[in-house]
């Protein structure tokens, strides 16, 4: 019987434990939820609220305070409602949702501009964003110890510096068949960087493709409390030589009533550092790529972690 539920990994157990669970989600699908990862539920719902107040001020004068924040080229501050297409092969105008992007603090203070609600909760913002880096690195610690290597390997390329927090709205939708090839919540994608940490508030819609983009074999990801839903992303399936999946997945439309209202998530995105060199991490791995999806890196000689991403994020905007 197809898996239909994603696995539930103790950030608790000990190292041997951390390595072969991870081992086992990251190789058959990619993702799985983490518990015990030490993020309050409390400060979840204030990070949560922070979103609320961020979108639900629809003023002229806040739509046009939260575009002024906006930076495509520092990938930074406010996306517009259609202004993402994560899935670019769809002919559709663009995902139906609205994004804020938090950068990295510096000694406790923002880097980027802040619209007036987040300037007020500015501490509280960082630190969720510290919260949930820290948990990345223990993330990435158990991706090491899943590939047969030193728990500190991935850190020295992981300083945050191209990490984002990213606060998700997406505004009420009708219910709408999932095999429709109109509007959709987000389109089908695979992340870019090394893992994604997902908080989702109480609408549903996230899916996980177990085809992984081979025809399509969608389950539902629903918000489960206490958990963060953790990715694969394809820097981590390219240094793994595939061996770890990164997973298509997308927010599907509504499919009953209960998920019409708006639907917030809050998204980490742990980022190789800007000069980090991506490779297969053995030399003899590198056969064993999937070759289609990674024809532009295996091309290359030496693409760093900043470059890559830099050609996805044009990809999508
Ligand atoms: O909002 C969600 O549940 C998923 C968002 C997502 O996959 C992304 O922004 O990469
Ligand atoms: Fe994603």
């Amino acid at each position: 019987m197809p898996l239909q539920q994603l696995p539930v990994i103790s950030l608790r157990a000990d190292r041997d434990a951390l390595g072969s669970c991870i081992r086992e989600a990251s190789q058959e699908t990619g993702f799985f939820y983490l518990t015990d990862h030490g993020i309050s539920t409390d400060q979840v719902s204030k990070a949560f609220e922070m979103t609320d107040a961020l979108f639900s001020d629809r003023s002229p004068e806040a739509m046009e305070e939260k575009l002024r924040t906006q930076d495509r080229i520092n990938n930074s501050g406010y996306t517009a409602l259609m202004h993402e297409k994560l899935d670019p092969t769809k002919n559709t105008a663009g995902d139906l949702k609205e994004s804020f992007y938090v950068k990295k603090f510096a000694s406790g203070q923002p880097q980027q501009p802040l619209p007036s609600s987040l300037q007020s909760q500015a501490d509280e913002l960082g630190l969720f964003f510290e919260s949930c880096r820290l948990v990345s690195l223990r993330v990435l610690e158990g991706f090491a110890l899943a590939l047969g290597l030193s728990h500190d390997y991935f850190a020295p390329h992981h300083h945050a510096e191209l990490d984002r927090l990213r606060l998700i709205h997406y505004p009420p939708a009708p219910v709408t068949s999932p095999d429709s090839n109109g509007s959709i919540r987000a389109g089908s994608h695979s992340d870019y960087g090394s893992c994604t940490l997902l908080f989702q508030k109480d609408v549903g819609g996230l899916q996980v493709d177990l085809t992984n983009g081979h025809g399509g074999h969608w389950i539902d990801v629903p918000p489960k409390p206490g958990c963060i839903v953790v990715n694969v992303a394809d820097a981590m399936e390219f240094w793994s030589a595939s061996r770890f999946k990164s997973t298509q997945h997308r927010v599907a439309m509504p499919q009953n009533e209960s998920q019409t209202s708006s639907r917030y998530s809050i998204a980490y995105f742990c980022q190789p550092d800007e000069n980090a060199r991506l490779e297969p991490l053995k030399e003899d791995w590198r056969s064993e790529i999937d070759k289609t999806k990674f024809a532009s890196l295996l091309h290359k000689e030496g693409i760093t972690g900043g470059e890559y991403l830099q050609a996805r994020l044009a990809a999508t905007y």
